[in-house]
């Protein structure tokens, strides 16, 4: 149950950069791990073992998004653009027109391990979550290759914390081991443009402006890189939005919807959104908005789901997945578009 934190907790997971870490390392950050997810669901994760720093990370994503709009267009899911194979991969423009407070464009990648299905014909309407990424031109783009590698290291990462909340559950560390088969992990970058705000919303009198709406995520964690525009608040017990500004070096990590199902709500998915960037003056010579990065981390579309204690409830990850795409802004296009149907 999410209390009133007043700000999120910070940990740090130096301990897993050791080969071996020691079983007492295991067990103090698995209590610790558990006692900010089951109160907060949110915490800043500091000390991961990745080979990247966060410099780099947003160096690849505007890399990304400084590409031509044609050039992007390209890459858009089927639901942008009718003719392309992609439904679920991809780029997904802005659509001011449908979300005013949800203004953002983003890419979507997969997994490369993951063994597809063949693509589903253009003409087919119905979304396909196992299908291949789809890449700008390398001629154009260099960085796919430190992309591919920054989601391999990210789900081994993500991997690793399921394990330390396996044993705070009370069960082997390879308790979840099933749910990494043929993963649906989706590493995306977003950018918010920025929003040209009233006054009185500067000041933080009038209405909010949001560029992502209230929501939970629906997988099993998030690990979210976010650079120093600030923006993102975690609501709290008591209903108040609590901001979760950029902390250096840091990986902002929540629980998912799955996993505090499976932990029958033991583990918390806790409510969050993105305050719109404002416009910076001229002068700054920066006027891009918000950038993100989350990485969400999620089992395989036929993975059968059980919670940890109890009954015996089963959810097939990839229903739970399309049951909450209908309330996503990237499929909701005035196409009629499938988010329903299985593929085919
Ligand atoms: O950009 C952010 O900080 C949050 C993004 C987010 O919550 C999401 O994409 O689910
Ligand atoms: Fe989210």
């Amino acid at each position: 149950m999410a209390t009133s934190f007043s700000s999120l907790p910070i940990v740090d997971v130096s301990a897993l950069k050791q080969p071996e870490p020691s079983d007492g390392d295991i067990g103090a950050l698995s209590a610790q791990l558990y006692d900010v997810f089951a109160t907060t669901g949110f915490a800043y994760i500091v000390n991961a073992p990745l080979s990247f720093d966060h410099a780099e990370i947003f160096r690849l994503a505007k890399e990304f998004f400084a590409l031509d709009s044609g050039t992007k267009m390209k890459l858009a899911k089927k639901s942008f653009q009718p003719g392309h194979a992609n439904t679920y991969r991809g780029y997904f423009p802005t659509q001011p027109h449908l979300a005013l407070d949800n203004l953002k464009e983003g890419f979507e990648i997969g997994s490369r391990t993951t063994s597809y299905e063949s693509l589903p014909s253009p003409s087919q309407d119905k979304i396909n979550l196992s299908e291949p990424n789809v890449w700008p031109n390398k001629e154009l783009f260099a960085a796919q290759a430190r992309l591919e590698q920054l989601y391999e290291e990210l789900q081994t990462f993500a991997s690793q914390l399921l394990s330390l909340l396996a044993v705070s559950l009370g069960k082997a560390p390879d308790f979840f081991c099933s749910w990494l088969v043929d993963p649906l992990s989706t590493l995306r970058l977003l950018h918010y443009p920025p929003v040209p705000q009233d006054p009185k919303t500067v000041l933080d009198e009038g209405p909010v402006k949001l560029s992502c709406t209230p929501h939970t995520d629906s997988g099993i964690l998030t690990l979210l890189y976010q650079d120093s525009t600030g923006g993102l608040e975690v609501l709290n017990a008591s209903g108040d939005w609590i901001p979760a500004p950029s902390v250096p070096g840091s990986i902002v990590v929540n629980i998912g919807d799955l996993m505090a199902q499976v932990s029958n709500g033991r583990l918390t998915a806790t409510m969050h959104r993105v305050r719109a960037p404002r416009p910076k003056p001229s002068s700054s010579g920066d006027a891009f908005g918000r950038f993100s990065i989350p990485f969400f981390f999620e089992p395989g579309e036929a993975c059968i789901v059980t919670p940890v204690d109890g009954d015996d409830e089963v959810v097939i990850y990839g229903e739970h997945v399309r049951k909450k795409m209908s309330t996503w802004v990237e499929f909701q296009d005035d196409s009629g578009y499938d988010t329903a149907s299985t593929t085919g």
